[in-house]
């Protein structure tokens, strides 16, 4: 998609990307780095997952979050409903601070970024007021075979993109990146791509010329990836706890696509996550993410959310 001139409608970017890609940590860096002014940022994720705002809101001129389901299917209308909200506010603005105003969209890991530029273009509203500048998707170099073999959506978000960005591109090698490379190629010959360590543009080395990953014939009608939410009792045994969860994700982590929580801890709330079986260091989180403490996210298919309840209960409490 080629962005059309200034024309005085609200400017649009689409950040997407699939569970876990990195789209927060790249989006915290670029809105530190003023790349995107300040933007207004609308958070759509997969679990009502409660940190992405905490995490971004110092550095933007505000932020909304929409958690009425995934913004390409059951949230449409939230989304919609929140986007004329911001051209209502745009319209009220002083021209001087009209031009500069825009809103980045950071999409649920399980949204198809071509479904939302078509519910915009399709509004009769949002048509003449939001201008979609640019889509990103963002592609977790480290996961990245395991996901275009066996995730329909996950080629679908690269197809969209006018704009790729390789992430975790610092945890793997040069062969590997050089057949991510040449994958995300092959789906998608026009798009722009680059990379970027934390969120850090990255240079991508040379790299040798190979094939892409053998990508088998999928449908999207496998079963369907779904969020579970725990709560944890504040009296859980937290290393009874741990070993639990390090065991789940060992034994299950190619289920579990993304395991995200907030605990209380002395220090603050500690941010936990994990993607598929890789699970990252903790990171502490801004005190106003307190009031979310304690609940984690599971989210994934093959496995019934009431059982990993019934095993965390069963685990803990003996
Ligand atoms: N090594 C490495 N880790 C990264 C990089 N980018 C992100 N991560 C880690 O990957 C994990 C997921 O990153 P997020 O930014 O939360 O990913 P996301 O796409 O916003 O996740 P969802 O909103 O759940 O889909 C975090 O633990 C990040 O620290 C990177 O370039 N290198």
């Amino acid at each position: 998609m080629i962005a059309p001139p200034e024309d005085g409608r609200l400017r649009l970017t689409i950040l997407g990307g699939y569970l876990g890609s990195g789209k927060t940590t790249w989006l915290r860096h670029q809105l530190y780095e003023g790349g995107f002014g300040k933007a207004h940022i609308l958070i759509n994720e997969a679990a009502e997952t409660p940190v992405d705002d905490t995490l971004l809101a110092s550095q933007s001129a505000g932020v909304t979050m929409l958690s009425g389901g995934c913004a390409c299917c059951t949230g449409k209308d939230d989304l919609v409903n929140a986007l004329k909200a911001l051209c209502d506010a745009h319209s009220r603005q002083k021209p001087e601070d009209r031009k500069t105003a825009q809103i980045v969209l950071e999409t649920s890991g399980l949204a198809d970024p071509a479904a939302i530029l078509d519910a915009i273009q399709q509004d009769s509203v949002l048509v003449h007021h939001i201008r979609v500048a640019e889509i990103i998707v963002l592609v977790d170099a480290m996961n990245a075979a395991d996901q275009l073999r066996t995730e329909h959506l996950g080629r679908a978000q690269i197809e969209a993109a006018d704009r790729i960005i390789l992430t975790k591109v610092d945890a793997v090698p040069d062969a590997v990146l050089a057949t991510v490379v040449a994958t995300v190629r092959h789906l998608n010959p026009v798009a722009r791509i680059e990379a970027a360590v934390k969120g850090e543009p990255f240079a991508l080395p040379d790299l040798p010329a190979v094939p892409p990953y053998d990508l088998p014939r999928i449908s999207d009608g496998g079963e369907p990836i779904q969020p579970t939410k725990i709560d944890i009792p504040d009296d859980v045994d937290w290393a009874t706890f741990s070993i639990w969860l390090s065991a789940l994700i060992y034994a299950r982590g190619d289920d579990l696509v993304r395991v995200k929580g907030v605990f209380d801890t002395p220090a603050g709330p500690l941010l936990l996550q994990a993607v598929r079986k890789s699970v990252q260091p903790p990171e502490l989180l801004p005190p106003e993410a307190a009031q979310r403490q304690n609940q984690i996210v599971f989210i994934g298919r093959g496995y019934k959310g009431d059982d990993l309840r019934r095993s965390l209960d069963y685990f803990t409490r003996g």
